[in-house]
């Protein structure tokens, strides 16, 4: 069962934390547990998302892609957060058409 998704909401929102994996964990509102979850991205979760993942004790997160971003998996298998990697060849394309047309949305959103 689906509970929420989201997508990187930094833009439209002039929200500097909305991250894809923050927007689908505000859109899944409260939850008593995040036990039974799995938690899906295109890329590998930044510090701060990888934070939240590990606070609200998710256990596993499937990312589709960690060539144009390695993000913070070390520190999600540090904490014992299942990280697994599909090197989706169409998340790396979209990823890296992103990049290159927003050179600078792209550093601001990875903090660069
Ligand atoms: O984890 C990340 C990193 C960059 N952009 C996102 O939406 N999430």
């Amino acid at each position: 069962m689906v509970i929420a998704s989201g997508h990187n909401e930094r833009v439209q929102n002039a929200d500097p934390i909305a991250h894809g994996e923050m927007s689908a964990l505000r859109a899944a509102g409260r939850q008593k547990s995040y036990r039974d979850t799995t938690l899906y991205t295109t890329l590998a979760p930044c510090a701060m998302c990888a934070g939240t993942i590990v606070q609200f004790k998710i256990p596993r997160v499937v990312v589709g892609e960690a060539r144009t971003f390695d993000g913070e998996l070390e520190l999600l298998r540090t904490r014992g957060v299942e990280a697994v990697v599909l090197d989706d060849q169409r998340s790396v394309d979209m990823m890296r058409t992103f990049q290159s047309d927003n050179p600078d949305l792209w550093a601001e959103d990875i903090a660069e």
